[in-house]
């Protein structure tokens, strides 16, 4: 779908700058669509070298110039934006979405002029290279309409689905952190394969190039990745060798425990203050 609107990334560093070239990469919008903010000088130097948008440290005045702001600041600095960007908001034009972990919808509204849409967003890094896999929800006065238009911008670095907010963060635990998860794995499989005698270069390749592929095969053929396990385990083989230890290692619990780990902690950075307006002054959590 593209995005034939004009948006607002406020806070522009490692996803606010993945979205940026995201966002460029697929020809979804044009420089001219594009406008980022950053407290920092080096980050606005650097975005605006790197894209060529226009980049300011003013983000009311940023708002100004577009439709859809996408707020890509921590959550411990989302009380500041907003408030930084309240004067500006415009409920009738402007559509707020936020992609802080934790942050509920309902923390943002109380920040913003009443009847303000917002969508709350959970994307991943690999917006960067146009594979994000996100998950959104609306909050009190964000309309259908809403929703689309944040879809139509989510689709254009990734996939996205819509979810209750009520998942919101384990969403988080899940698919927010989880590209991290993915390169720890591709790093220590890299390890063995140069424990094994492979090259640096040719075991992180085949490391990496692995995981896409496995990932590609749950998603295009919609089997579960039991049944596509088997398929790569033949009988007294090196994979049931593999296996025997990843099981007895205990590595498919370490895995939920992650995302449940990342899941309790997204919803401690929602719950650690940012809901009591007292908090507003400085930043927050
Ligand atoms: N890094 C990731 O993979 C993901 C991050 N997120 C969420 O995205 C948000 C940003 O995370 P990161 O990019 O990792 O953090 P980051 O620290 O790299 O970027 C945040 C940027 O916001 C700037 N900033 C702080 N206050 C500001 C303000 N009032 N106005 C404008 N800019 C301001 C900072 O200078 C910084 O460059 C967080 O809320 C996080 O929960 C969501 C999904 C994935
Ligand atoms: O680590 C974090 O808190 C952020 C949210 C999801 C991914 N990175």
């Amino acid at each position: 779908m593209k995005v034939a609107e004009r948006v607002a990334v406020i806070g522009a560093g490692a996803m606010g700058e993945a979205f940026i070239r995201g966002l460029l990469r697929g020809g979804f919008v044009n420089r001219e669509q594009l406008v980022a903010t950053d407290k920092s000088n080096e980050r606005r130097a650097h975005v605006e070298q790197s894209y060529g948008i226009l980049v300011t440290l003013d983000n009311a005045e940023a708002l100004r110039t577009a439709d859809t702001a996408v707020v890509a600041v921590k959550p411990q600095n989302i009380v500041e934006a907003l408030r930084e960007l309240a004067p500006a908001v415009e409920p009738q034009r402007h559509l707020i979405i936020s992609i802080a972990a934790g942050v509920p919808t309902s923390t943002i509204e109380r920040r913003l002029p009443p009847g303000t849409p917002v969508v709350r967003a959970m994307p991943n890094i690999a917006a960067l290279v146009g594979q994000a896999a996100t998950a959104l929800c609306k909050g009190t006065f964000a309309q259908d309409a809403h929703l689309q238009r944040a879809l139509g911008i989510f689709e254009a670095i990734g996939r996205a689905v819509v979810v209750g907010e009520a998942l919101m963060d384990a969403v988080t635990g899940l698919s927010g952190s989880g590209p991290a998860y993915a390169y720890l794995m591709i790093e220590a499989l890299a390890d063995g394969g140069v424990a094994a005698g492979l090259s640096r270069e040719a075991a992180m390749f085949l490391a990496a190039q692995t995981l896409a592929g496995a990932a590609r095969m749950v998603l295009d053929t919609g089997r579960h990745p039991a049944e596509l396990r088997n398929w790569v385990t033949s009988p007294a083989g090196t994979t049931a060798a593999g296996l025997t230890v990843l099981e007895s290692r205990g590595v498919r619990g370490a895995l939920m425990e992650a995302v449940l780990a990342g899941t309790r902690r997204s919803r401690e950075l929602g719950e650690a203050g940012l809901q009591h307006p007292a908090a507003s002054g400085s930043g927050g959590a």
